[in-house]
């Protein structure tokens, strides 16, 4: 299937969504609901290590509270993170391989499960291979700083996501997910890989944001989109894990600076120590505020919505209740 093919398999799900396709919450959000104990360099990833099946059962509820598209659990799952722990380079891409796998397999159950149903209002969700940006595998809260420091060219970034972006896409994923991008650097370093590695498949890019206007490295969005926009392997750009209130500018903000369709999956509010690996409190929303505001966020131009982290199922639920009701679908 050519790119262009492709692309219309993410027109064809946002178009049978009723204009606007629901992408799913927090997935390390999730894990941690749960009980998983994710104070790792490897985050979210060690749960691909010790607990598949709930990476599965995460899937799962994503999917019951109406996600269109589900995102892997490989966002800080890297080669050289799971080196150190002890797995061989096999081994590490089993584990990105495991990562589409386990997201695929959910959603041939559900799917499976509800289509016998003919009054559902589910889609065939979509599956998103995440690709988080190398300041995810850094650790050290950089994807809302975009400082890497002066050793980290567009080459090095261009290695570090080389062969992890070819395993992800050998294991068939139907879309690729770059989350949290901070800089134009990172942004350059992943147009030029999908070039260069003659991707298939549509991918989004989403930055994060930490003042509501620019990319985190302070950059403007207007200087990273430009480096975006030559590119028709990239079907989507916008914003993930940057709070909610900035969402309705920044969708503004990028309808002037794009053609291409816009994704916003903003966090809760709250904000990511780095140093101490926790949440801390600040201006946040609520699932009832994610469900006035996703029919705003769509009416001001998004095509794909859902919820980053410190969001979970109910978010996504209230989501999904909220646009379909409003695109006249029937909610489940
Ligand atoms: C999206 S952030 C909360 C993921 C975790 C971060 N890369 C860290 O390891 O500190
Ligand atoms: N897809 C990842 C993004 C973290 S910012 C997650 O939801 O955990
Ligand atoms: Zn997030």
């Amino acid at each position: 299937m050519g790119i262009h093919k492709a692309t219309a398999l993410l027109d064809d799900l946002i178009e049978k969504a009723g204009g606007c396709a629901i992408v799913d919450g927090g997935f390390a959000t999730q894990l941690e609901k749960h009980g998983a104990s994710i104070n790792d360099p490897l985050w979210s990833a060690l749960c691909l290590i010790k607990d598949p099946d709930l990476v599965k059962r995460v899937h799962l509820e994503y999917l019951e509270a109406g996600a269109d598209i589900l995102v892997t659990s490989s966002y800080q799952a890297t080669i050289p993170g799971f080196i150190p722990r002890g797995f061989s380079i096999e081994e590490a891409e089993s584990l990105l391989e495991k990562s589409v796998k386990l997201a695929v397999e959910a959603r041939e159950k559900f799917w499976n499960a509800v289509k016998r149903n003919s009054r559902h209002s589910y889609n065939r969700a979509l599956v998103a291979a995440s690709i988080g940006s190398y300041g995810a595998y850094l650790a050290d809260g950089s994807e809302y700083s975009g400082n890497y420091g002066p050793h980290v060219s567009l080459d090095k970034l261009k290695d570090f996501h080389r062969r992890r972006l070819q395993v992800l896409v050998d294991a068939g994923p139907d879309l690729l997910a770059f989350e949290t991008i901070p800089n134009k650097l990172e942004a350059q370093a992943c147009v030029e890989l999908l070039e260069e590695e003659n991707i298939q498949i549509p991918s989004w890019i989403c930055f994060s944001s930490v003042d509501g206007e620019n990319a985190p490295s302070g950059e403007s969005f207007k200087d990273c989109l430009d480096v975006i926009n030559k590119s028709d392997k990239v079907s989507a750009v916008g914003i993930n894990c940057a709070p909610p209130h900035f969402i309705q500018t920044l969708i503004q903000k990028f309808k002037e600076l794009t053609g291409k369709a816009i994704i916003v999956y903003p966090n809760s509010g709250e904000i990511w120590d780095g140093i101490s690996k926790e949440w801390l409190p600040s201006k946040c929303f609520d699932d009832e505020k994610f469900e006035l505001f996703a029919p705003i966020w769509r009416d001001a131009g998004a095509k794909l919505i859902g919820g980053c982290c410190r969001t979970t199922p109910s978010t996504i639920q209230a989501v999904s209740k909220a646009l379909k009701e409003r695109s006249g679908l029937d909610t489940f």
